[in-house]
């Protein structure tokens, strides 16, 4: 593969320095053009699979004009680490086909919390493909250097069914039941069965390496996202496609609730040492709702000791959370430490093609023959969740067959009519600003009041954008509503907004969000829009 050239638009880039062209024209065409030589020339070296989770939408490559060092953008500390570790030889390479040049490689994380700039690696002296030899230091992710806690009981081969209830471990006698009640019988929900789109696919790709590699190329992997999203589905399609791939690996997957339970019962008990020495010697652990632990100190220092007797022997540990582990408040920072080091993916409500195959998946794997006007009419309104896509679909269902009618439109409209007036319920300005302000964490009083400090400022411009785009009120309402300002104050507000989705800029507005539409997906959310 040394030496391809791409071939973009009929234009040879890279014998004639095109990186000289983009940079002298300053054209933002130019570097896209270059962009998407680079991605295409790095897909070919990498593999598409491995592109696909590790070069997807979060990270973008860019020739800066400081140097001409290749710029990889990186969502968090954690794909920088990986990326430089197993894909240098490969961005440099990749670099040298399109430029026609040896470059340097620079990271950066595009996240405010983290550290702003990583290492700089430089070309290999030997040659493209050949590792950079010395400047590469990074720990093996998934083996992280953690004190250790007791030492591991053994790991103990996991002979029950592959249909085992999801909570299948610690014994019944040393856990109550998990919060939600699961049904004992049916077969466990498959990565095959999970329908990817853009705001899932991360997420699931990740899930696929997790498995293929029992954790050797990262862990933690945690998902976030809000309700009804997916996350259990793909914890427990994780947990059993790690035992599929891995005959005998003791996989034990629960709740952090019944985590918590036990641990206080056992300690209620005596019988701390089992408790111990059962969770310490899983082969791979899968925990849903890892947000529940936080606020309760002694059992957030218990599962950091079994976090890391667990990581010490470089198991495989899967977690999902209702949101990004910076944000979920009174978890202590060793575990939101420890979380970071592996691989930290959200999940975004789906987009309508996305909602749409969801609902013919579903509607095919009931064996029932849905109407598309009917698929689509559920698509289009039911916007927030899987959850709530699936309920809808199964209630047009059971009115068709309750009532003996023809499952059609009208139909349709008629068992879904309170279903959807409730979802598509007005936003007022106020529910605007009540969201912006709990997730900024600010007064009401301070996104009307004069202030241009950044902390009021940029979510004062998001509430405008987000009042002009659903509330349906005029300019002039909506500025006179945030703090007595004139209409072209919010036009101004909405450019700009608009502005950073288009160029995925203003990457670090709140930390935890890794852009600014993370965050806009996130108030809409909220908003039930
Ligand atoms: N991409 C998808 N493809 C197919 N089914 C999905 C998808 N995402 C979610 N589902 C289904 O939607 C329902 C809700 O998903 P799940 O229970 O995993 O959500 P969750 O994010 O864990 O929600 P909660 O925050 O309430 O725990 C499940 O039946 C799940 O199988």
């Amino acid at each position: 593969m040394a030496g391809h050239v791409s071939l973009m638009q009929g234009r040879r880039i890279g014998a004639a320095s095109p990186v000289a062209d983009a940079d002298a024209q300053g054209l933002a065409a130019g570097r896209l053009e270059l962009e998407s030589a680079l991605r295409e020339a790095l897909s070919e070296r990498v593999g598409p699979s491995k592109f696909g989770l590790w070069f997807g939408e979060g990270v973008h490559l860019g020739v800066p004009g400081d140097g001409g060092a290749l710029e990889v953008q990186v969502p968090s500390v954690f794909f920088r680490d990986w990326i430089r570790d197993h894909f240098s030889p490969s961005l440099i390479d990749a670099a040298q086909a399109v430029t026609g040049r040896k470059v340097e490689l620079r990271f950066a994380i595009r996240d405010e919390a983290d550290p702003p700039l990583g290492d700089v690696v430089g070309p290999a002296a030997d040659g493209p493909g050949a590792r950079p030899g010395g400047t590469i230091t990074v720990p093996v992710p998934g083996n992280p250097k953690l004190p250790l806690g007791s030492p591991p009981a053994p790991g103990r081969p996991d002979r029950r069914p592959s249909h085992s209830p999801r909570f299948d471990f610690p014994a019944a006698d040393q856990a109550p039941a998990p919060a939600r009640p699961m049904p004992s019988a049916r077969a466990p929900r498959r990565l095959d069965d999970f329908i990817t789109g853009p705001c899932n696919r991360l997420a699931h790709a990740a899930a696929r390496e997790m498995i293929a590699s029992a954790g050797s190329a990262f862990s933690p992997l945690l998902i976030h996202g809000g309700v009804g999203l997916g996350k259990t589905h793909l914890l427990e399609a994780t947990a059993h496609g790690l035992r599929q791939a891995h005959p005998g690996l003791n996989v034990v997957w629960t709740t952090a609730e019944a985590f918590t339970n036990g641990f206080l019962d056992a300690m209620r008990a005596g019988t701390l040492a089992n408790f111990r020495s059962r969770y310490r010697g899983v082969g791979a652990l899968a925990i849903d709702d890892i947000h529940f632990l936080a606020g309760t100190k002694a059992t957030q220092g218990e599962f950091l000791h079994t976090f890391n007797a667990l990581a010490g022997r470089g198991v495989p540990i899967i977690l999902t959370a209702d949101q990004h582990p910076r944000r979920i408040s009174k978890l202590s920072d060793e575990l939101v430490t420890r979380f970071l080091g592996g691989m930290v993916v959200k999940l975004e409500s789906p987009d309508l093609p996305t909602r749409r195959a969801i609902l013919q998946a579903r509607s095919a794997s009931r064996g029932v023959s849905v109407p598309a006007a009917v698929l689509d009419y559920i698509a289009e309104h039911l916007r927030a969740s899987v959850r709530e896509l699936e309920g809808a679909l199964h209630s047009v269902i059971a009115h068709a067959l309750l009532t003996g009618k023809r499952l059609d439109l009208s139909l349709a409209k008629a068992a879904l009519r309170d279903t959807i007036r409730h979802t598509a319920a007005a936003i007022a300005l106020r529910d605007v600003e009540r969201a912006v302000c709990n997730l900024f964490q600010v007064e009401p009083d301070s996104l009307k009041s004069d202030s241009r400090a950044r902390a009021v400022a940029y979510p004062r411009m998001l509430a405008m954008y987000l009042a002009r785009k659903h509330t349906g009120a005029a300019y002039s309402e909506i500025g006179r509503f945030f703090g007595g300002r004139n209409h072209s104050t919010v036009i101004s507000a909405e450019k700009k907004v608009s502005g950073w989705l288009r160029d995925e800029a203003q990457a670090a507005l709140l930390p935890g969000f890794e852009s600014a539409s993370d965050l806009l997906a996130e108030l809409e959310r909220t908003l039930g829009a």
